[in-house]
C-alpha cells in the first residue's frame, strides 16, 4: 500500500478552539460521498489554506480507497455498531494511524477533537479507546489482511473476471494507488523533451505524455499560465492520437468537456467542432480552450445524439459517457458511489451516440470510440453492435500503427479484436495509467 503524505497537526492544537481545517474538511467531503453519493470535489475556496484543502482531499481519498481495510481493522474492536458518523471519525483516525504515518498521538487526539466538534461528544471515549488499541495492534493486523480484495467492492472485482486472476489483482492494485500527474504538451515537436524548469522526478513517457509525482500541482509548473500543456492521463491522450487528424480536416469531438481531447485535435491544425451537452461543463470546456489559446474551436452546447454537421465530416471522436471505472485511482469516490446497475443506461447512450456518429461522417471518414471504463459491456460489445449495422468497418489497431503514431510501448494493450484496452496495471513500474477501451472504425 503506498503512503501519501501526513496531514499536519492543526496550528492551534486539536480542540484548542482554532479548529482543524484539514480534518473538518475531510469529514465533510466524506459525508458528501458516503451519505449523499456526491463526488469527491473540493467546493469553492473557503477560509482554509490551499495546503489544508489539498491535505483534506488526500485524507478523504485515502479513506475512500481503503474503506474495506479500515472497516476490517475497526470492526473487531467495536462491540456494537456505532452511529455512521462515529465510524467515519474512526476511519479518518485509523487512516492517519496506519496508512498516512501520522504520529499516533496526533491521530488519536485530533480524532477525539473532531468527534467533539461534530456533536459526537458521548463517543469521544470510544474513539480514544479504539484508536489507541489500533495504534498498538493495527500494524500487525494490517499485514495479515488481503487489503486489495477488501478495498475493491465485490461487484467490481467480479465484473473483471474475464481477465486472468493475476491480471485482475494487478488492475485492482493499480486502481488503489494514487495516480501521478500526467500532462500533454501542446507542441507535438516538444514531445520527448522535458520543458525547462520542470522539477526533479518529471519524466517523458514513451507515448510523449509528461509524468510527475502524485500530488504535483499543475498550476505551479512553468508554462501553465502560457498554456504550454494541459492535464491529461497518459491513457486518455491515446484516443485523439489514434484518430490521426491532419491540418484542415473537419472533425467533431462529440462529448468534449473538459476538453483534453478537443485540445489535442485543435493542436493538429484541424477545423474542430466540440459538442457538449452539460452547460456547466461547456463553460469549463470554453475556459480551458481559452487558457490554451485554441480560439478557432467552435464549441456548441447540444446533445450529440441530435446534433448534425452542415456537411459530412472527415473524423469524429466519441469519448462517450461511461461508468468511468478506469479512472478510480484519480476518483476513488467511484468505488463507493458507483453501482453495478449504472452500466445498463450508459450502454444505451453509447449505442445511440455511435448511431449518431455514423450520420455525421463522409464515406471513408474515421471514428474513434473511447470509454474510460474497465467494464466489458462498454467496450467490445458496443463495437460489435455498431459493426452489425453494416455502416462501419473496423480498422485494427496494430503494432505498426502504434509505432507510426509514436505510441510504441502500448503493444501489450492491443486486444485480439484490434482494439486497445489500457488499465492501471499497465506500465505499473512507471505508475500505471487509467483504464480505457479505444476502437477505430471507418464509415462505409
Ligand atoms: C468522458 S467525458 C468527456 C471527456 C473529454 N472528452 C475530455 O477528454 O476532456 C463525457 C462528456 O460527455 C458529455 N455528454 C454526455 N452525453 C452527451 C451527449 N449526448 N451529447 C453531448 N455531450 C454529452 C458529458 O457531459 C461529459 O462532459
Amino acid at each position: 500500500m503506498n503512503k501519501p503524505s501526513t496531514p499536519r497537526a492543526p496550528r492551534n492544537g486539536p480542540g484548542a478552539g482554532g479548529g482543524d481545517p484539514t480534518r473538518d474538511l475531510a469529514f465533510d467531503l466524506l459525508v458528501g460521498v458516503l451519505e449523499r453519493r456526491r463526488t469527491l470535489e473540493l467546493g469553492p475556496e473557503g477560509a482554509e489554506e490551499a495546503r489544508d484543502r489539498a491535505a483534506a482531499h488526500r485524507l478523504a481519498a485515502t479513506v475512500l480507497r481503503h474503506l474495506g481495510t479500515l472497516d476490517a481493522l475497526l470492526d473487531p474492536l467495536l462491540t456494537r455498531a456505532p452511529p455512521e458518523r462515529v465510524r467515519l471519525v474512526l476511519r479518518i483516525g485509523a487512516a492517519q494511524l496506519l496508512l498516512l504515518d501520522t504520529p499516533a498521538h496526533a491521530a488519536v487526539t485530533t480524532s477525539v477533537a473532531l468527534a467533539r466538534r461534530r456533536g459526537l461528544a458521548p463517543f469521544t471515549g470510544l474513539v480514544n479507546a479504539v484508536l489507541r488499541r489500533l495504534s498498538a495492534d493495527g500494524p500487525g493486523l494490517l499485514a495479515e489482511l488481503d487489503t486489495v480484495r477488501l478495498d475493491i467492492p465485490a461487484w467490481l472485482w467480479r465484473s473483471w473476471a474475464s481477465e486472468a486472476p493475476e491480471r485482475v489483482r494487478a488492475i485492482a492494485q493499480g486502481q488503489l494507488r494514487e495516480a501521478p500527474l500526467d500532462l500533454t504538451p501542446r507542441e507535438r515537436d516538444a514531445m520527448g523533451a522535458l520543458p525547462d524548469g520542470f522539477p526533479d522526478g518529471a519524466e517523458v513517457l514513451p507515448t510523449g505524455s509528461i509524468r510527475l509525482p502524485p500530488g504535483t500541482r499543475p498550476t505551479a509548473l512553468p508554462g501553465f499560465a502560457e498554456g504550454r500543456f494541459w492535464v491529461q492521463d497518459a491513457a486518455a491522450a491515446i484516443a485523439a492520437r489514434l484518430l490521426d487528424v491532419r491540418p484542415g480536416e473537419r472533425v467533431a469531438d462529440l462529448c468534449a468537456a473538459p476538453g483534453g481531447k478537443t485540445a489535442q485535435l485543435a493542436a493538429t491544425g484541424a477545423e474542430v467542432v466540440a459538442i457538449e451537452r452539460d452547460p456547466r461543463r461547456l463553460e469549463r470546456l470554453r475556459a480551458n480552450l481559452g487558457r490554451l489559446g485554441f480560439d478557432g474551436v467552435v464549441t456548441i452546447g447540444a446533445d450529440a445524439v441530435q446534433w448534425r454537421p452542415q456537411a459530412p465530416l472527415d473524423a469524429v471522436l466519441l469519448d462517450a459517457p461511461c461508468s468511468a471505472t478506469g479512472t478510480i485511482r484519480r476518483h476513488p469516490d467511484a468505488l463507493r458511489i458507483k453501482r453495478e446497475g449504472d452500466v445498463a443506461a450508459l450502454v444505451e447512450a453509447q449505442d445511440r451516440l455511435l448511431e449518431a456518429a455514423a450520420e455525421m461522417l463522409r464515406p471513408g471518414g474515421r471514428l474513434v470510440y473511447a470509454v474510460c471504463s474497465l467494464q466489458p459491456q462498454e467496450g467490445e460489445p458496443r463495437i460489435a453492435r455498431a459493426l452489425a449495422t453494416g455502416r462501419w468497418t473496423r480498422t485494427r489497431i496494430d503494432a505498426a500503427m502504434l509505432s507510426a503514431l509514436g505510441l510504441g510501448g502500448l503493444e501489450a494493450a492491443m486486444s485480439e479484436h484490434g482494439a486497445l484496452r489500457t488499465d492501471p496495471g499497465l506500465w505499473a513500474e512507471r505508475g500505471g495509467m487509467d483504464g480505457f477501451f479505444i476502437a477505430l472504425l471507418t464509415r462505409q
